[in-house]
């Protein structure tokens, strides 16, 4: 039986950020596949593991593995629907649909019952890491490994534990080639049938087109094809443009019909590549019914293409050429949400963009600073190169390093094959984005710094200094001055990356709060009608200290949504329970309001909820989410209050 699908197999020397085109997702001939799982068996020797040992069965706890899908919440949300659709398709079949995250983490899963539980026994579950280091050779992790979607049938399977497995797998490239989650059925293995993996291959697709819709809110989309009717399908090529016309991305489609990795198509432009000036499409759309462009593409090659314009606030078509005219001040612009203080460092910042001077953003978790640190990157002249992330905090200080600069091949035990780039050479041509910068080890800093004194990385191991040209942006919650004071932080390295100072305030403190929570909602909906907040729900808003800040503001609005249903009014009683007690003791330190006006606000929610459900507590507390004793607890002091 063909078991790996491999389409990069017997091509050495793939650039490891190459989205593998359409076409190449073929079966690959068995000698390759052999050959796959061969070097997979090797790797996953090499990583210790002993091919008789019994499944790793230590899974995350509940906590973490919230906290795992809040940090995949994009790829959660567009996988979800295509996930119980691809089970719908393989029902009955003693199979499951499983999401991972970019590291082989399950994220989520959806199965047949049966299987489920067989599934477990092996911790074909959520929390349990499915990548080659720690199950050996499996479809998951051999498709994160080889980044091409992979079968795994059986005994090609590393662990013995595993052979009653058969597993199609296909990796999800974000806009940038990045992989960031695996989608996968798994079954058992007399349930192997050939089309399993097509169907997961198109789903990967499916998910991948949806995130890439999502990523670019601000911008110019085309989707084409060289046939009309293939517009609107999985077919179709999808590509971003800024609204001044610049290239952002383009889907996996898109890459192969443009017939440029992404890297060159960074160079191009909406003219360069489709022969179409922004104001000739937009006077395109200004037409009373705009049917499908008729263009030719760099190549010569004819293609249809609709646009969808998705610019700043939603203009009319007669507003856009302006706003094509002015796209550097799209994002930021869409940061101010009134607050004064907000739009006081917006103005500064916008001064210094695209000038080379590095921007330092302070506040408390949760503020906004990774968002702040894109909306600088999307308005300035570098929107069409990379954004490229670290977070200091978050690598082991062992890794930073290699992590950061770069290593060639073999400068360490464990060093991949090929040597990697590093972060900084990644973000080549874009914005690097270092997060937490205060939590990077001092000998890192000194590194950091001769960086950016000499623009050239000398990756761990290699002799040549690679040329970088990088906007640099840094954020930290600490104070770095006071880290100074302590010997903790290089102060030469300080004044090299505070060139512009800016301290997002704290959510209590921001003056916006209901205009911020209008723009989360609003996000929320994708489309659909925006719920509200009751009066009663937004006084309770405003008197929390929120320490987690808009990031927890947003998680809150998402549960509470859930509960008060599509375009619905948000009231306290769709708040969770552990929400309304922490305002109440935010209420009670620091005095500022009347707790008896919260409770009361809480009261009156438990007792609608009980005139709802005919006064049966148990189903007024299942209703509202809280356990019986605390309804209980509450309703019992609160009645006896009059005579107290
Ligand atoms: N002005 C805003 N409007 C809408 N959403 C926002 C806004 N600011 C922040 N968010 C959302 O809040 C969450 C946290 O934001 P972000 O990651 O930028 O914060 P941070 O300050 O970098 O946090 P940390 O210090 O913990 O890394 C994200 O989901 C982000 O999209």
């Amino acid at each position: 039986m063909t078991q790996t699908a491999d389409p990069r197999a017997g091509k050495p020397g793939t650039d490891a950020s190459r989205v593998p085109a359409p076409q190449e997702c073929a079966v690959p001939e068995p000698a390759a596949i052999g050959r796959i799982i061969e070097q997979s068996w090797q790797r996953s020797a090499a990583y210790g593991l002993d091919a008789h040992s019994l499944p790793d069965f230590s899974p995350l706890g509940r906590a973490e593995l919230a906290l795992l899908v809040e940090r995949n919440r994009l790829l959660y949300r567009h996988a979800l629907p295509v996930m119980e659709t691809l089970h719908e398709q393989i029902a009955g079949t003693h199979s499951m649909v499983v999401l991972t995250d970019a590291g082989g983490t399950i994220v989520h899963s959806v199965g047949d019952d049966d299987f489920l539980r067989k599934a477990d026994r092996v911790a074909l579950r959520p929390g349990a890491g499915w990548s080659e280091q720690c199950k050996g050779t499996n479809a998951i992790g051999t498709a994160i490994a080889e980044r091409v979607p992979s079968l795994v049938h059986a005994g090609q399977h590393y662990l013995r534990a595993n052979h009653f497995l058969t597993c199609s797998a296909a990796p999800i490239f974000d806009h940038e080639g990045k992989v960031v989650g695996v989608l996968d059925v798994s079954g058992e293995q007399h349930s192997y049938h050939r089309h399993t993996m097509a169907l997961v291959r198109m789903s990967a697709q499916m998910i991948e087109n949806q995130l890439f819709s999502a990523v670019f809110q601000d911008a110019i989309t085309l989707h084409f094809h060289s046939r009309p009717e293939f517009i609107g399908t999985l077919m179709e090529g999808i590509a971003s443009f800024t609204p001044g016309g610049r290239f952002l991305s383009a889907n996996r489609n898109g890459l192969f019909q443009l017939g440029l990795p992404l890297a060159a198509l960074r160079a191009h432009s909406l003219p360069s590549l489709f022969g179409l000036p922004v104001s000739a499409l937009m006077d395109h759309y200004r037409s009373a019914a705009p049917g499908l462009l008729d263009l030719c593409l760099h190549s010569g090659v004819r293609v249809y293409a609709r646009a969808e314009l998705r610019l700043a606030n939603r203009l009319s078509p007669a507003e856009l050429p302006a706003a094509a005219a002015a796209p550097r001040m799209a994002s930021l612009r869409a940061l101010d949400t009134g607050d004064a203080q907000v739009a006081g460092l917006l103005a500064k910042v916008e001064k210094v963009i695209g000038r080379d001077i590095p921007v330092m953003i302070t506040g408390e978790t949760g503020t906004g600073k990774e968002l702040l640190a894109r909306a600088i990157h999307q308005d300035s002249p570098r929107a069409g190169g990379p954004f490229v992330a670290v977070n200091c905090a978050a690598i082991p200080e062992s890794l930073i390093e290699s992590e950061l600069f770069g290593y060639e091949d073999g400068a360490f035990t464990g060093a991949r094959k090929k040597g990697s780039a590093g972060k900084i050479v990644q973000a080549h041509g874009g914005t690097l984005f270092l997060d937490e910068i205060g939590d990077m080890p001092l000998a890192m800093q000194a590194r950091l710094l001769r960086v950016l004194q000499e623009r050239t990385v000398t990756p761990l191991g290699g002799r040549a200094a690679i040329p970088v040209d990088v906007a640099l942006v840094c954020a930290t919650h600490r104070n770095l001055r006071d880290m100074i004071a302590a010997r903790a932080f290089r102060e030469d390295l300080y004044y090299r990356l505070n060139g512009l100072v800016v301290k997002l305030p704290a959510l209590r403190d921001r003056r916006d709060l209901a205009q911020v929570i209008d723009r989360l909602l609003m996000l929320e909906s994708a489309g659909s009608r925006p719920a509200r907040v009751s009066e009663e729900a937004m006084a309770l808003f405003r008197r929390h200290a929120w320490p987690g800040n808009i990031r927890q503001l947003a998680s809150l609005l998402r549960t509470a949504l859930l509960m008060a249903g599509e375009g619905g009014e948000i009231r306290p009683e769709h708040l969770p329970e552990d929400f309304l007690e922490d305002v109440t003791a935010d209420t009670a330190q620091t005095g500022h309001a009347q707790p008896a006006g919260l409770q009361q606000i809480a009261l009156s929610a438990m007792e609608q909820a009980l005139r709802e459900h005919g006064g049966n507590v148990s189903a007024a507390a299942r209703a509202l989410g809280i356990s019986r004793n605390t309804m209980y607890r509450r309703l019992r002091p609160a009645q006896r209050t009059p005579r107290q």
